[in-house]
């Protein structure tokens, strides 16, 4: 599914990935982990295509990355942010339908599918509300339930959890565990909190020094 080979990425003199390599099967899930500034986010940036300048080779069933064009790549990778990057002024509800109306879907398909989104994600009744009347763990609910609208094969999470308390952070990995199971999607998720990573058993990467590590497997 997402084959990563002898990939290396420099910002001006500094190696940020020294020749990675990474496999990743259809419906894998897997954290990675590593120290702030190891590359983590740059690994998830090249692969969803907002970093084009590599050397190496990335390919999602079997296509290089580059040769696909980003609204194909949009469709099968869904991302999520530790800061949620929901808009404002747009409610719940058409917050997780944007998505729908990006990809022309009927609104009456893109309306029914995001309120079972937000069913599913336990935001039932929320739907009318604006994202800064939410808390921080139904933000990132919303954030989810809008990269799930597009049914995407890779969702790619940069520190999901990074601005949740712990109680909502252990939430949200057993949430996504659950969808990434129940939608047989492939997950990478990056994160910082060890302590649940270890209560949600999977493969776990580390990245070090520009490299990617096997540190466990469930
Ligand atoms: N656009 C850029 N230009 C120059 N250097 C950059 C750029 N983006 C990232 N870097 C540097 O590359 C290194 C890796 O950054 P990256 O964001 O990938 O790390 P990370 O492992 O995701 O860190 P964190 O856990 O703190 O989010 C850092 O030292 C960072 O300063």
């Amino acid at each position: 599914m997402i084959h990563i080979r002898n990939v290396t990425k420099r910002y001006g003199e500094r190696t940020v990935l020294d020749g990675v390599n990474l496999h990743l099967h259809a419906g894998e899930f897997a954290f990675l982990r590593g120290r702030s500034g190891s590359g983590k986010s740059t690994l998830l940036k090249l692969l969803y295509r907002e970093i084009d300048d590599f050397t190496g080779d990335i390919a999602i069933d079997g296509q290089p990355v580059g040769s696909m064009p980003k609204y194909e790549l949009r469709r099968k990778i869904g991302v999520i942010f530790q800061s949620f990057e929901l808009l404002e002024r747009k409610t719940v509800l058409e917050n997780v339908e944007l998505a729908g109306e990006v990809l022309g879907r009927s609104e009456k398909d893109t309306r029914a599918q995001a309120l079972h989104l937000l069913k599913r994600t336990g935001l039932s009744g929320k739907e009318r509300l604006f994202p800064a009347q939410l808390s921080g763990g139904e933000q990132q609910r919303v954030a989810i339930a809008r990269a799930l609208l597009v049914r995407p094969a890779i969702l790619l999470a940069d520190e999901p959890t990074g601005n949740l308390d712990k109680e909502t952070a252990a939430e949200m990995f057993h949430l996504l565990r659950e969808l990434q199971r129940e939608y047989g999607m492939t997950m990478l998720v990056v994160t910082h909190a060890d302590r649940f990573v270890e209560a949600v058993p999977a493969r776990t990467l580390h990245m070090e020094q520009g490299k990617i590590y096997e540190i466990g497997n469930g």
